[in-house]
């Protein structure tokens, strides 16, 4: 379980002070899938770095499994936007997966396992031995996501994992967390400005308010846990969802009160 309480994070140094978050209080349970979505700047990334322990609290708390972070908890991973930063080029692919499997402890035959189930889980079975540059953008994400599930995480924190890849291999990539998310049962917190993608792979969608950010939203997505990009996205449901969704944030941004 992930908890946040009247979690505030300021940025300071060279004269320039800025509040990132406010007050955000939220929890996600067990196995949930939630996705924030909030106007640009509002500090969704701030938040994802607090819960993964790579920024401290200015005050308030953050808890993971019942522990306070203090740093990267245990049986959490994070996949970024920047794949291409993220992959180490001059390792190949399977060894960039084995690289925190080594540093978890993990012995070579039980590593082996790991690379080889998570690869074949997102569907490059036969990449294991290509170099990073080789591969598409869309594949080294995918080689993320699965250096990501090697790790066995009980969380997963997800910061606009599919920005920059394009629209086809980005609905393919959110069909595959999906399907990961069902099959490893891991908590899933996903950022993304895109409110589409939100609603079609949360089961519930936190609206994060322009800054001073606080949570604005706390929305359950009531549609059937079959997402299928075609007939979910064309369903009245979705529509209104993210209608509701867009609507917020244009008025956390200002918008509807101009
Ligand atoms: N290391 C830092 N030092 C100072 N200010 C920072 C730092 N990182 C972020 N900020 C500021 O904190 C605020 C929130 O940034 P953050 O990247 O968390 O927002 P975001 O919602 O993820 O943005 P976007 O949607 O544009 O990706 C912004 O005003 C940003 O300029």
């Amino acid at each position: 379980m992930l908890e946040i309480k009247s979690l505030r994070k300021t940025y300071g140094g060279q004269g320039r002070t800025v509040e990132a978050l406010r007050d955000i209080t939220l929890t996600v349970e067990d196995g949930q899938f939630v996705c924030v979505v909030g106007p640009s700047g509002c500090g969704k990334t701030t938040l994802l770095r607090c819960l993964g322990g790579l920024l401290t609290p200015t005050s308030g708390e953050v808890k993971v499994a019942g522990q306070t972070v203090t740093g990267p908890p245990d049986g959490l991973a994070i996949v970024f936007q920047e794949y291409g930063r993220s992959l180490f080029p001059w390792l190949r692919v399977a060894e960039n997966i084995e690289l925190p499997l080594k540093s978890k402890g993990i012995g070579r035959a039980e590593r082996r396992k790991l690379v080889d189930e998570s690869l074949s889980a997102v569907g490059l079975g036969d990449a294991g031995k290509a170099y990073p540059w080789q591969l598409s953008g869309g594949m080294q994400q995918r080689v993320a996501i699965a250096r990501a599930i090697a790790f066995q995480p009980k969380v997963m924190l997800m910061d606009e994992p599919f920005a920059a890849v394009d629209a086809q291999t980005r609905a393919d990539l959110e069909d595959l967390v999906r399907t990961v998310w069902q099959r490893f049962g891991m908590t899933m917190l996903f950022v993304t400005h895109d409110i589409d993608e939100a609603v079609y792979l949360g089961q519930r969608v936190v609206v994060l308010s322009a800054s001073p950010t606080s949570v604005l939203e706390n929305l359950d997505i009531d549609l059937s846990d079959e997402r299928d990009q075609l007939k979910t996205r064309s369903e009245a449901r979705f529509v209104e969802l993210r209608t509701h969704v867009y609507a917020r944030i244009q008025e956390a941004k200002g918008v509807a009160a101009r």
